[in-house]
């Protein structure tokens, strides 16, 4: 019984849970997939560093080409990040015949699509499960769970980091600087955390799923973002108050054949399935025409549930080998791509305002509204103390883009406002 042999590029965070799991859950892999499976190189940066896993020093090594064209190897698991240096290496292991697995959701946003034609000219598997929500089997869901249905909706929380921090802003007061540092050290973090907080980590993620639930080949251009850097104290308590949570939510719906993917900061009302979901942890819900309302709920980021997804990629690998049928999974997209444009994208939207309290102000401020044919949920009006000011919160029914964004830039025109403080998209009332 000949061992499948395993090398990783990267020995980090991941790359650690992948050693652990393959020792540690040996006997279910083996009756899985009916041989052993061994890691038998690992490329590291530093041979040096000290490791969260035992590994003997003679495994490690930093040139890619000992995992690459070794030809003891037949998977390679890709956990370094990165991606120009990493999709050509990635393309060498392809066209050297060697499966792939990637948790790398960086690379597989924007040359997914190059990469896994490769692995199809090659014969070869290509599977990335742990890009999209760590440890949620949320792709192999889409693709083989849902695979009679036509997704219309799909709705989550893709960033552990940025749910993490949102949490204990809204849950204990914690300061946002500090607790984005323990979210780092807990290894849920990018190393550069700029793509957790501005959201690209989770646009690339909801690029990823939009493509494989709207079966279109959607870019990571097409996903409009916004981050949670400009999230306050202040709008996490006026928005406690008017009863919602706050989240970094990711939305893609297709409709009439038009799909809009956009990642922001989101109020949802408290009773929200999603608002529930804390900490780290991420949930994707997805809204089939037949299936209805589902929902997948796990942890999104860490050593060992990222690793499971990874695992069971190598083990899905390991299948088709015995079954001798990789390389066959990559479907080409049943649609051309089509974008909604800002008239046909509806939604509800809180806004903070600081207006003169004087009289009429505020009746200047609605008027605005009434115009664009744009009315009010909730609405809130408070002074501000020591000022000839007032804070108006507002939150809309629904409006589509393009009357929003109007009415934004003349609200900033408005002699009686001070400031237009901030507004954020409000989703989930009435149905999820
Ligand atoms: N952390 C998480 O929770 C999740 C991470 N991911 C993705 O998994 C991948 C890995 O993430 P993570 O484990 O957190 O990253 P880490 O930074 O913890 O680990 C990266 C590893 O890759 C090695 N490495 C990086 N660049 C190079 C290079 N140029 N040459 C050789 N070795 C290199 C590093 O070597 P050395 O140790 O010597 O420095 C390190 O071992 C990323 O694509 C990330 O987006 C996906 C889901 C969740
Ligand atoms: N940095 C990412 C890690 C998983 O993809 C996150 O916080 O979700
Ligand atoms: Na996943």
């Amino acid at each position: 019984m000949k061992a499948i042999h395993v090398g990783l590029l990267g020995l980090g965070t991941v790359g650690s849970g992948v050693v652990k799991i393959i020792e540690d859950h040996q006997d279910k892999l083996m009756h899985q997939v009916g041989c052993p499976v061994q890691v038998k190189k690992v490329l590291v940066k530093n041979i040096e560093k000290d490791r969260q896993v035992h590994i003997s020093k003679e495994m490690l090594t930093t040139n890619v080409e000992d995992v690459i064209n070794n030809p003891d190897i037949d998977v390679v698991i890709e956990v370094m990040g990165g991606v120009e240096e990493t999709r050509q290496h990635l393309v060498d292991a392809l066209k050297a015949k060697k499966h792939v697995v990637t948790a790398n959701k960086d690379l597989m946003a924007v040359y997914g699509t190059e990469l896994l034609s490769i692995a199809t000219e090659n014969g070869c598997d290509l599977f990335y499960e742990a890009s999209v929500a760590g440890g949620i089997p949320i792709l192999r869901s889409l693709v083989d769970g849902l695979a009679s249905d036509r997704i219309t909706k799909m709705m989550g929380i893709v960033n552990g980091t940025t749910n993490f921090i949102l949490t204990k802003m809204t849950k204990l007061g914690s300061a946002y600087d500090e607790v984005l540092k323990e979210a780092q050290d807990l290894g849920y973090a990018e190393s550069d955390p700029t793509s957790d907080v501005e959201g690209l980590d989770a646009a690339r993620k909801m690029a990823i799923l939009a493509r494989l639930g709207f079966s279109m080949h959607v870019d990571l251009e097409d996903v409009s973002v916004k981050g949670i850097s400009s999230v306050t104290d202040d709008d996490i308590s006026y928005s406690k108050r008017l009863g919602y949570t706050m989240k970094l939510i990711g939305i893609a719906q297709r409709e009439n054949g038009k799909i809009e993917v956009a990642v922001e900061p989101t109020l949802l009302p408290e009773t929200h399935p999603l608002a529930a979901v804390n900490d780290e942890f991420n949930a994707v819900y997805v809204y089939g025409e037949a299936v209805g309302e589902t929902m997948f709920y796990g942890p999104g980021a860490g050593s060992l549930p990222t690793a499971t997804a990874v695992v069971s990629d190598l083990v899905g690998v390991m299948k088709n080998m015995r079954l001798g049928v990789n390389g066959r999974s990559a479907v080409a997209p049943q649609f051309e791509k089509q974008l909604k444009s800002p008239e046909h994208i509806y939604a509800q939207h809180f806004l903070r305002i600081s207006a003169k309290d004087q009289v009429g102000a505020f009746s200047n401020i609605t008027s605005l509204f009434s115009e664009r044919g744009v009315s009010f949920e909730k609405i809130l009006q408070l002074p501000i103390k020591n000022s000839n000011l007032a804070e108006i919160v507002i939150v809309t029914h629904k409006a589509a883009q393009s009357d929003f964004e109007e009415i934004l830039q003349r609200l900033n025109d408005l002699p009686v406002v001070e400031e237009v403080k901030s507004t954020y998209r409000v989703e989930g009332n009435g149905s999820i």
